[in-house]
């Protein structure tokens, strides 16, 4: 991928993407942040208010719209010290490149913004004469845009969280050293635990009304299924508590949990720590597979008291006409993690590279 600030332009794989006379013309964009602008401009794109043209005269992969059919990535650290903005599936326009150029682009809106009232949102742009006001004025956009309250109500939620996560860590690491066995562990923190991990339901609703940028089913399938863990295997089958895999998925969503919402807590405060960003996103690499072992071998050690006991079955004939079978259940469960553990994890790498190499990714919908 080539940037060529001068013309405003940025090449990937050969498809050279320019911008709309118009915006090229704007002062602040050819002189001052003429590829920021252009990220801007391509995301603005995937709303449907610009077109974006692509030079097919410039070697370009397959013409039309499958020339984006893969990843476009855009390294962020090219424009300018504003932070990288991904949009969200919903915004993906649904045929926002054009492969010849167009007539004249469509006129450009006061606020072009249609996402959630409290989102972040580029739809202003900065005029100031100065580089760094620039970049000030439109972190300040963004954060007003989330909005005020929102902002210190996910301050208040994450320490909050890092709090319960700490005191969590805190209560496991006195019981082992001060009972030398796990045995027992788990019943001295399952209240703290349950509710802790239970009000993570909340991130949930964060993403539905768009304060927080991503995705509502990825978050609610990592949250229900460590729900489902605590309150439907390790707290009601007092047998499986103390099995070694439970320690082991605890130990490893407490640490994950501290340095996750640690890092929003300061991301938030736009100030974070260098070890706690890497932390973040580097530790799930190891952390993630184990916490899922962890999770299933909880789940097998489970099996047989669950065939033994019927817990949570139904058995025909009954009232309701309905028969459940909760071993079954839990081997589906435990089967689902083969589709949808790959998700969680690669879209924990993509985080990752957006974050730590600062790569925006764009992911085209066909
Ligand atoms: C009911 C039956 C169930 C059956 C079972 C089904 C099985 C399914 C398989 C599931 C396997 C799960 C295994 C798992 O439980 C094991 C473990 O967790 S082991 C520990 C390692 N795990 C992890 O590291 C993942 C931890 N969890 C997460 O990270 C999140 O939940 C996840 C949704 C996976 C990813 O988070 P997110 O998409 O939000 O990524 P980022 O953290 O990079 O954040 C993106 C941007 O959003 C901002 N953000 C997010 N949350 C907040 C917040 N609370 N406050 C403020 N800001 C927030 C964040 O800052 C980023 O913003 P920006 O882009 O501006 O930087």
């Amino acid at each position: 991928m080539v940037l060529d600030a001068q013309n405003s332009k940025i090449s990937i794989n050969g498809c050279i993407l320019i911008a709309p006379s118009e915006l090229v013309s704007d002062p602040v964009v050819s002189k001052r942040h003429p590829i920021h602008h252009m990220t801007w401009l391509y995301f603005l794109t995937q709303i449907n208010t610009f077109d974006v043209f692509v030079d097919a005269s410039v070697n370009c992969r397959p013409t039309g719209h499958s020339s984006f059919s893969d990843k476009v990535r855009v390294p962020a650290g090219a424009f300018g010290h504003a932070p990288p903005i991904v949009p969200r599936d919903s915004e993906r326009g649904a045929a926002p490149w054009v492969t010849t150029p167009c007539a004249a682009p469509r006129p450009v809106p006061a606020v072009s913004c249609d996402r959630a009232p409290f989102s972040t949102c580029p739809g202003t742009m900065a005029s100031s004469e100065d580089d760094g006001a620039v970049d000030e004025k439109e972190t300040n956009n963004r954060r007003r845009n989330r909005g005020a309250i929102a902002t210190a109500w996910l301050t208040f939620y994450n320490i909050a969280m890092t709090a319960g996560w700490l005191v969590l860590a805190i209560t496991m690491m006195r019981f082992y050293l001060q009972k030398g066995t796990h045995r027992g562990l788990y019943r001295s923190i399952a209240k703290t635990l349950k509710f802790f991990q239970t009000a993570a339901l909340v991130e949930v609703g964060h993403c539905a009304i768009g304060i927080v940028r991503t995705s509502v089913i990825v978050t609610g399938v990592q949250v229900c299924s460590r729900i489902f863990m605590v309150w439907f295997i390790a707290s009601s089958i007092r047998q499986v508590q103390s099995e070694e895999s439970v320690i082991l998925f605890l130990v490893v969503w407490t640490v994950t949990e501290i340095s996750r919402y640690s890092y929003y807590t300061f991301n938030l405060l736009h100030q974070v720590p260098y070890f706690i960003k890497w932390a973040r996103y580097n530790l799930f690499i190891v952390l993630y597979p184990l916490g899922v072992v962890g999770e299933l071998l909880t789940i097998y050690a489970a099996l047989p008291i669950v065939r033994r006991t019927a817990m949570y079955s139904l058995r025909l004939p009954n009232k309701y006409n309905v028969s459940f079978d909760y071993y079954y259940f839990l081997i589906i469960a435990m089967l689902s993690y083969i589709p949808l553990f790959p998700q969680l994890f690669f879209h924990m790498l993509r985080q990752r590279r957006k974050v730590l190499h600062g790569e925006v990714i764009v992911e085209k919908d066909d």
